[in-house]
């Protein structure tokens, strides 16, 4: 046994005494008959359990062979692994469909196509956006209803923008905005007559898990009451940390005048990600860049996941997920490794604050503080635990970050690649500084208030270029299914809405309503009788963010944070004109600015 062991380690010693000693050990006349190679390795692994010196006795035998056997294998396991996908998919896509009332004019799918699911599923991927338009004028301007594929979300079914306001204003039991974010349940749902657990967009169950966490109130209990109260009073602490992300990532003023190129998404995605997190979590963390660029990572590696995972059947999910979260996870922890501390020496200062009110610490005005806070009123775990109140900073994270980066990413695409960008940003210009004169330069509530055409600007821009796809997105809850305004029942677990795009495209809503028109707001609200319209209002015309009792309660946080950063950027930089606006890329039912846009920066000289 010691001598078959050793035998084959001092033939590697030297290839030329290798091909020698094989020859003489008659290797080839032991196995003469193995003729196919593959056959060769199964039957040399095989022997390897018994003695060794075969094992490298066989793959010396298969060296000629190699190339064959790599052409073979590859040719062998790309076709096994396309039918595969292909059967998979197919079956997903069967599945996807075979709840969709068939009454109903479905856009992007052709019956008489072979495998017409699958191909309708594939262009809901790649083409949803055009979709939705084409179907929003077919039939939703009729008072229609449609369905339109995604390969992301099942095919969704879009009700006329007539039908806008009744969905916004049902309640969650009949039409659901949760159960299609935060769905929890059993794994076997290809096999079930059940929609629900194939449609969530953001897959939590998978990408998150802690239905527990994301179940819970208090994210949005502290958003209303906390956060949108103080919007405006920290706009001190905000514009510091714009000041500094901007100067480390666009240049001080000591750089005035030099030009550097920067990634329009990611740069802004730094600073947001650092301003956004000076409210949530303090001016200490905020400043850690490990932390603000894993929370934003997480943000991105979440919906990453969550559209690979919809490429699966709901049976195969949970062992794909396996390897498909571990980024988000790995940035999930990262924070966690930051925020578990902080909460921690929170509760204590605080508990000591209050048994002791000379006790040496001020409160920080921050979400942890509120958080915190509303923890002590509570009893259960789930309400009080480190992990769980860090964990929904997390959350509340994926919540800003990226929406916020979108929504500046997107102003600044926009705008510097208008035709007439250097008269827009000059008028920009002048009503941020003639507004600041009032109050010495201070970004108080009412300047940003102020600030009309900054803000029709912002809002111009989310309309044009906002994210697209299906809006007011509900679940039907209700068991009996609901019925809509014209009588049409729609079932039980189906998913409805209204054609974003659509609605932000129709001329009778936004004349000429391609053109990126910065001014088109300011003008309505001066000359159209609109005064009260602005960046936070919502409607069924307007949905960027949402509309009726699920609009986004974060919206006028984050409003304030894009006006404060967008006038930082005017006032303090230049930003070369752009020749082109590279379209947003469509990508399941949403459009994605392009990360690969770039932008000329460079600080103002001042006079
Ligand atoms: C430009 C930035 C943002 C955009 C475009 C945006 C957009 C939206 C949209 C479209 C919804 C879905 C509403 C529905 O289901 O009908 C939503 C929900 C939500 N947003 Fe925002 N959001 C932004 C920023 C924020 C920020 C900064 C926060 C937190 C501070 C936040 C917290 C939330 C929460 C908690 C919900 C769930 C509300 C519910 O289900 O009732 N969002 N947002």
């Amino acid at each position: 046994m010691v001598r078959c062991s050793i035998g084959p380690l001092s033939r590697l010693a030297s290839p030329r005494t290798q091909t020698r000693r094989i020859k003489s050990s008659g290797y080839r006349a032991e196995f003469p008959s193995f003729t196919l190679p593959s056959l060769t390795m199964l039957v040399s692994i095989f022997n390897s359990s018994i003695t060794p010196t075969f094992t490298l006795a066989g793959f010396r035998a298969l060296l000629p062979y190699l190339p064959l056997i790599t052409v073979a294998t590859t040719v062998a396991s790309t076709l096994f692994f396309t039918a595969f996908f292909f059967i998979v998919a197919a079956l997903k896509s069967r599945s996807d469909h075979s709840h969709i009332p068939r009454d109903l004019p479905f856009v992007g799918k052709d019956d008489k196509e072979w495998f017409s699911a699958l191909r309708a599923n594939w262009r809901g991927w790649f083409q949803s956006i055009s979709l939705y338009v084409q179907g929003y004028q077919k039939y939703s301007k009729n008072g229609k209803i449609f369905v339109v594929p995604t390969w992301t979300r099942a095919p969704q079914i879009l009700l006329p923008p007539s039908m806008a306001t009744w969905l916004s204003m049902q309640p969650e039991h009949i039409l659901s905005a949760k159960d299609r974010t935060f769905d929890s349940g059993e794994f076997f749902v290809l096999f079930q007559s059940d929609l629900r657990l194939r449609d969530f967009p953001v897959q939590f169950k998978y990408t998150v898990g802690h239905p527990h966490i994301l179940n819970n109130d208090m994210v949005e209990l502290l958003i209303k009451r906390e956060l949108t109260k103080t919007v405006g009073t920290l706009n001190e602490e905000i514009i510091e940390e714009i000041i500094k992300s901007t100067d480390d990532l666009y240049g001080g003023s000591e750089t005035a005048g030099e030009w550097r190129e920067r990634y329009v998404f990611d740069s802004l995605a730094r600073a947001v990600g650092r301003v956004v997190s000076r409210v949530f979590v303090g001016a200490e963390l905020c400043s850690n860049m490990e932390y603000v660029n894993a929370g934003t990572n997480f943000s991105k590696m979440v919906s990453i996941s969550s559209y690979i995972l919809h490429l699966f059947p709901e049976f195969l999910k949970p062992a794909v997920s396996i390897l498909v979260t571990l980024p988000s996870k790995y940035y999930a922890r990262i924070c966690m490794k930051h925020l578990e501390p902080l909460i921690e020496q929170r509760i204590k200062d605080m508990r000591a604050k209050d048994a002791d009110p000379t006790y040496p610490w001020e409160e920080p005005n921050d979400y942890v503080s509120w958080m915190v806070r509303e923890s002590f009123k509570r009893t259960s775990a789930t309400d009080t635990s480190v992990y769980n109140l860090a964990y929904r900073i997390v959350m509340l994270n994926f919540a800003a970050i990226v929406t916020t980066t979108i929504a500046c990413a997107n102003t600044v695409l926009d705008v510097w690649s208008a035709p007439d960008a250097e008269e827009i940003v000059e008028e920009l210009r002048e009503e941020i500084m003639s507004v600041l004169s009032e109050t010495n330069g201070v970004w108080t509530k009412a300047a940003v208030n102020k600030m009309h055409r900054l803000d029709s600007t912002i809002r111009e821009s989310s309309r044009v270029s906002g994210i697209g796809g299906t809006s007011l997105a509900r679940q039907v809850r209700a068991t009996d299914g609901v019925t809509l305004p014209n009588g049409f029942v729609v079932p039980h677990n189906a998913t409805i809405g209204v054609s974003m795009d659509g609605i932000h495209f129709d001329p009778e809503n936004y004349p000429d309503p391609k053109k990126f028109d910065a001014f088109r707001f300011y003008r309505e609200r001066m000359e159209g009788g609109k005064r009260n319209v602005d960046l936070g209002t919502t409607s069924s015309k307007y949905l960027l963010f949402s509309h009726g009792i699920h609009s986004c309660p974060g919206r006028f946080f984050a409003i304030n944070d894009i006006k404060l950063m967008m006038g930082h950027l005017l006032l303090n930089y230049e930003i070369a004109p752009r020749p082109r606006r590279e379209p947003n890329i469509s990508l399941g039912d949403i459009a994605i600015v392009p990360e690969s846009a770039t932008m000329q920066i460079r600080r103002r000289v001042k006079a």
